[in-house]
């Protein structure tokens, strides 16, 4: 069902050319807004393959600053091609628009999945964990900091496979043993660091990912409270709670991740290399039902 949004049928043409490789495409379903941009999916004319374009309106360009950011965000997804990293096909622009075309993820993202379920088993989440942990160690071998990972960035394909996306707070590492000073945006699990402009580096994605797999398993985020300037309190306190519910592997792991001091976090090398991940069930794939209900705990032992 395309969108009727009138506004867009102004700005954002049905059919999209990309003047520089002569080919065109059809907009179809209105996926949602992003930042600035609203997305789409999209269909190559030519070749009828479908896409998640990205497109930002150069009216909201304005500032120098805002072209800086999308063409480091450009510059930095363009580089990059992993299983575990959402797919970056072309960018161009036209009078009115910047458009990104990036790869379709049928099944959105952890974010409606978390949504839907709350808490998810541990079989489901050593799956997960497992795929962003390769996603990030690929990431940090190419010097990239994501700053920003978080459920709604960590989209799914048709077969629940991870792939993450929006580089839009990312920062490459110029020089060994740098540390950055600021990010221009809010990070979602944003790290302690940060939050105390200590300087940061590879190690704010480790205390993200802490704070993703304790979402996943917990059901809720480790910091969370009713204001923003509360949870920055508790962040950087480090003050956060793991249920007893949780088996031993799973919370020593956590802990490791959410350790105030980035120095004494491991590397995603490490993580992956968990007790973690050999002290139960790691299904080869995960049937789509995961999304709305939780598997059957007899069905959990086929997983
Ligand atoms: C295109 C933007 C973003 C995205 O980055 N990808 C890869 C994606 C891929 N497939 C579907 N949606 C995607 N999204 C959604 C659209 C609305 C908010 C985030």
């Amino acid at each position: 069902m395309t969108s009727t949004r009138e506004d867009d049928k102004k700005t954002i043409p049905d059919v999209i050319v990309d003047k520089t490789r002569n080919c065109s495409y059809q907009r179809l379903r209105f996926f949602g807004k992003g930042g600035f941009a609203k997305c789409y999916e999209i269909q190559h004319t030519a070749t009828k393959e479908v896409f998640a374009g990205k497109i930002v309106p150069k009216s909201m360009m304005t500032k120098a600053s805002h072209r800086e950011k999308m063409a480091q965000e450009i510059s930095i997804h363009r580089s990059l091609c992993h299983k575990h990293v959402v797919g970056f096909h072309s960018f161009f622009e036209d009078s009115a628009n910047i458009y990104i075309v990036l790869e379709l993820c049928k099944r959105r993202s952890l974010m409606e999945l978390h949504k839907r379920r709350n808490a998810i088993t541990e079989p489901e989440t050593r799956y997960f964990m497992h795929q962003i942990l390769e996603g990030v160690q690929y990431l940090h071998s190419r010097r990239i900091i994501h700053r920003d990972l978080k459920l709604g960035n960590l989209f799914l394909d048709d077969e629940l496979h991870v792939k993450i996306g929006d580089f839009g707070l990312a920062s490459r590492i110029e020089y060994e043993g740098e540390r950055k000073q600021t990010v221009c945006g809010t990070p979602n699990y944003i790290a302690p660091e940060i939050l105390t402009r200590k300087g940061h580096s590879l190690e704010v994605d480790i205390w993200s990912l802490g704070c993703i797999m304790y979402t996943l398993l917990v059901g809720t985020p480790p910091f969370e409270t009713s204001s923003l300037k509360d949870t920055y309190k508790r962040i950087k306190e480090c003050e956060y709670r793991i249920p007893s519910t949780l088996r031993k592997p799973a919370m020593e792991m956590i802990v490791m991740q959410l350790q105030e001091e980035p120095a004494n976090r491991p590397s995603v090398t490490k993580l992956l290399q968990h007790q973690f991940f050999t002290s139960g069930i790691m299904p080869a794939a995960l049937p789509p039902s995961c999304l709305t209900t939780a598997p059957r705990t007899d069905q959990l032992e086929k997983l």
